[in-house]
């Protein structure tokens, strides 16, 4: 167990990440009061019939009067007008926070609407699933994986410092980033990856030569394991896609010249330059388990991560 960090949390967006944010919360006993609010009655009762906070209601703000921590965990494209819904009840000194996948288009959302007397933070923990929902949380996902907040000029550092307490506290390594340096990265190692294995489920399942069935029947692991990033939300991804629309251009524009290089090579039997970038590429692989950043999800993690 934790301390209370702060009196009061509000949790805004009941899904995969605001679940596991609230199982952390309890387990670590972080605060004397969870409250939390989304959108659907629907979602709202799964949320209550799990046990997951203190109180439950559909008006955000209600959710966030008195907290002295609001983190927003709804898809990026509906950031700003969380905000906007937020703002006049805001407590003077609360931190408001978020952990969506894009930085700089949420920053652009959310501090238009943000009152001088509260810490805005942006944050965007590098966990999660293909999964969504309430049910799909658990308190370990952030466990040994980093949380990084991109913090704007000016912004006080003890509230830095005391939103990134509250991520360890869930498990979580910290890393501090510029908003758009951290939206060209994560195009790279995470929107681009999601958006090949969109198109490479797509287009197999489009083949007329090889049918559905023996996609399904042959699949080996490879392609197993783009299916399994190609089921995660679409909303989600949709918003991803259009709210870090010019990085992503930029990495697939990117991609595509280096693909159409592997294409010749290939078309060529340039079995020397296949073999040199295969090469490569593994000693990229070999260097990720050295830093020990391979992906340890524990056995109910991996369960989450491949039921469907
Ligand atoms: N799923 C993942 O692996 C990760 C997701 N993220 C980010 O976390 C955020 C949430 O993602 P998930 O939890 O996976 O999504 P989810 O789909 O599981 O949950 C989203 C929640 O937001 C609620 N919601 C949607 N619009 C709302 C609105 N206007 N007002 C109030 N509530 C609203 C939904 O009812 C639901 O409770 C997204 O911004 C995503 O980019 C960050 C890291 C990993
Ligand atoms: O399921 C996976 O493999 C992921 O990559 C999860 C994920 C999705 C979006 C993020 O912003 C961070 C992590």
């Amino acid at each position: 167990m934790s301390e209370i960090l702060f009196e009061k949390i509000a949790l805004i967006g009941i899904g995969l990440i605001g679940s596991s944010l609230a199982r952390v919360i309890r387990r670590e006993g972080l605060t004397n009061h969870l409250a939390i609010s989304t959108r659907s009655q629907a979602t709202l009762d799964e949320a209550r019939a799990l046990h997951l906070g203190d109180s439950y209601c559909l008006d955000p703000r209600d959710a966030v009067h008195d907290a002295d921590l609001v983190i927003i965990s709804v898809p990026v494209g509906s950031s700003g007008a969380v905000a906007e819904q937020i703002a006049p009840a805001l407590k003077p000194g609360a931190i408001v926070s978020d952990v969506g996948s894009t930085k700089a288009s949420v920053i652009a959302q959310m501090q238009p609407h943000m009152p001088d007397h509260v810490h805005f933070i942006p944050g965007h923990p590098i966990a999660g699933t293909e999964k969504s929902g309430p049910a799909a949380g658990f308190a370990e996902l952030f466990q040994g994986r980093w949380c990084i907040l991109t913090p704007l000029p000016g912004t006080d550092q003890a509230a830095v410092e005391r939103l990134g307490r509250f991520w360890e506290a869930c498990g979580s390594r910290l890393d501090t980033m510029d908003p758009n340096h951290h939206d060209k990265v994560l195009a790279i190692v995470s929107h681009l990856p999601h958006i090949i294995a969109y198109n490479i489920v797509g287009t197999a399942d489009d083949l007329e030569t090889v049918t559905q069935s023996e996609v399904i029947k042959y699949s080996a692991s490879g392609f197993r394991d783009f299916t399994r990033l190609a089921a995660s939300d679409p909303v989600m991804w949709r918003d991803i896609c259009l709210h870090n629309k010019d990085a992503i251009l930029e990495m697939l524009a990117r991609f595509s010249e280096d693909l159409a290089s592997l294409q010749r090579a290939i078309r060529w039997g340039d079995g020397d330059k296949l073999f040199e970038m295969f090469t490569h590429t593994r000693d990229v692989r070999r260097s990720i388990i050295e830093a020990g950043q391979e992906v340890d999800l524990p056995d109910f993690g991996r369960q989450a991560a491949t039921k469907n």
